[in-house]
């Protein structure tokens, strides 16, 4: 009941009708794979047929084919706080990280220490450990809580500060300003990953002071499977970064085909290669959606579901705690509680016809997609939740087998 009045009177309800949403399912994992814009089949037909199809190599000029990472970057750049010129799209976030990682490094000389989250996603640790092989730097752990402190003790030494705003586990958010701050005085750059903010949170990434961020755009902003990531360089950076992948988009004069390498002026030379157009092109359109949006506006929204999401859980499965906090305002786009039979939990709420995620070892995580998901499909989900909890339908053992994507 409560559900069906917040979704009447949500101002930004309208956003639903403009996703695909399979009849008879409640998707919870706007974490992985985004919801489909109803509009992006036509427009990836388009650049398919029309603009592949019968423009062929012209398009690249025709079409802006070749400024399209720059453009397509300004609008994932306004919904993180970047004024434009800032924010490059093309690679994937791994990619882009590395760049981040090592440029970096490379920006603050004499500084060998990268402090970063043990608990960060995988990948952001696997190329940090690969970037400080290949510069010599220490990778100092720390969660973001004892940033501070570390700063305070080695400060002199922190090249970097690598973190993540919102926690894939918990979805527990950290304070971007603060931390950037706290590096800044150390004399440290500040590296945001944002794959789980971009879309959820109102982050700020020029009110920040941020130095340098990386974020994918096939969860919140439903770029669609394999959609290139983005990278934003602070503007007063742009001149001296120095990233390692120093591919020829990234030339200053690309069409000179010259040899020696001159990187472009600004934030171009963040480009590596010739990116996944297609994919590319079907970001730009899903980016449709949120044209008349403001950060603000999809944070409120998010919230709203988000803090729906929390009170619901607590009142109707109690025995599965919280893996994060319980005030909306410190969660970025999602909600994890905690099972010692979380796998089974997840492929029972499957079974019923609600997708969240599975997260080892113990969470079970709902993923909240602001545009697309109602304050109604998360009251199935945990009427679901507390029904499959009753009827023991997480401990079938046809639920054992475990596909290779969780
Ligand atoms: C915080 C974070 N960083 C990076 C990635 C992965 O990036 P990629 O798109 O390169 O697989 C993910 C999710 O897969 C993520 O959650
Ligand atoms: N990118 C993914 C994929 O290609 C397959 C399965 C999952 C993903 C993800 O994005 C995982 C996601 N970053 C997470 O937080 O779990």
């Amino acid at each position: 009941m409560r559900a069906a009045e917040l979704d009447a009177v949500e101002p930004l309800a309208h956003l639903v009708e403009r996703f695909v949403r399979p009849e008879g399912l409640v998707y919870l994992d706007g974490n992985s794979l985004g919801p489909l814009p109803r509009h992006v089949p036509d427009a990836v037909g388009d650049v398919v047929r029309r603009q592949w199809g019968a423009e062929l190599v012209a398009a690249w000029n025709s079409e802006g084919w070749w400024e399209a990472p720059q453009r397509v970057g300004d609008r994932v750049g306004r919904l993180v706080g970047s004024a434009p010129g800032q924010v490059v799209v093309g690679d994937s976030t791994s990619v882009h990280l590395f760049q981040c990682y090592v440029a970096a490094a490379r920006l603050r000389p004499g500084r060998r220490v990268v402090v970063a989250d043990p608990d960060a996603f995988p990948t952001d640790l696997h190329l940090l450990s690969s970037a400080a092989r290949l510069c010599d730097l220490e990778v100092a752990p720390a969660r973001p809580a004892d940033v501070p402190a570390l700063l305070a003790a080695r400060g002199d030494e922190v090249a970097l500060v690598a973190l993540s705003e919102v926690d894939y586990r918990t979805g527990e958010r950290c304070d971007v300003a603060a931390l950037t701050a706290a590096a800044h005085r150390a004399g440290a750059l500040a590296l945001w990953d944002l794959a789980h903010s971009v879309g959820a949170t109102d982050v700020d990434l020029d009110g920040a002071g941020a130095d340098l961020a990386v974020g994918c755009s096939y969860k919140h902003l439903s770029g669609g499977p394999g959609a290139p990531a983005w990278v934003y360089v602070a503007r007063r950076h742009q001149a001296l970064v120095d990233p390692p992948l120093t591919g020829w988009h990234g030339h200053a004069d690309p069409f000179a085909m010259d040899g020696r390498y001159a990187p472009a002026d600004d934030v171009r030379r963040m480009r590596i290669g010739t990116p996944p157009m297609i994919s590319l092109l079907a970001l730009d359109a899903a980016l449709d959606v949120l044209d008349d949006v403001t950060p603000p506006q999809l944070r409120a929204r998010s919230t709203s579901l988000v803090g729906f999401l929390v009170e619901a859980l607590e009142a109707l499965v109690p025995e599965l705690p919280l893996a994060g906090p319980r005030d909306p305002a410190r969660l970025g786009g999602h909600v994890a509680v905690r099972s010692p039979d979380a796998w089974g939990v997840v492929r029972a709420l499957a079974a019923r016809g609600v997708v969240g995620d599975f997260r080892a070892p113990d969470l079970v995580r709902l993923g909240v997609a602001a545009p697309s998901t109602t304050h109604a499909d998360l009251a199935t989900a945990v009427v679901d939740l507390r029904a499959v909890l009753d009827a023991g339908e997480h401990r079938d053992p046809a639920h054992a087998v475990r596909p290779t994507v969780t």
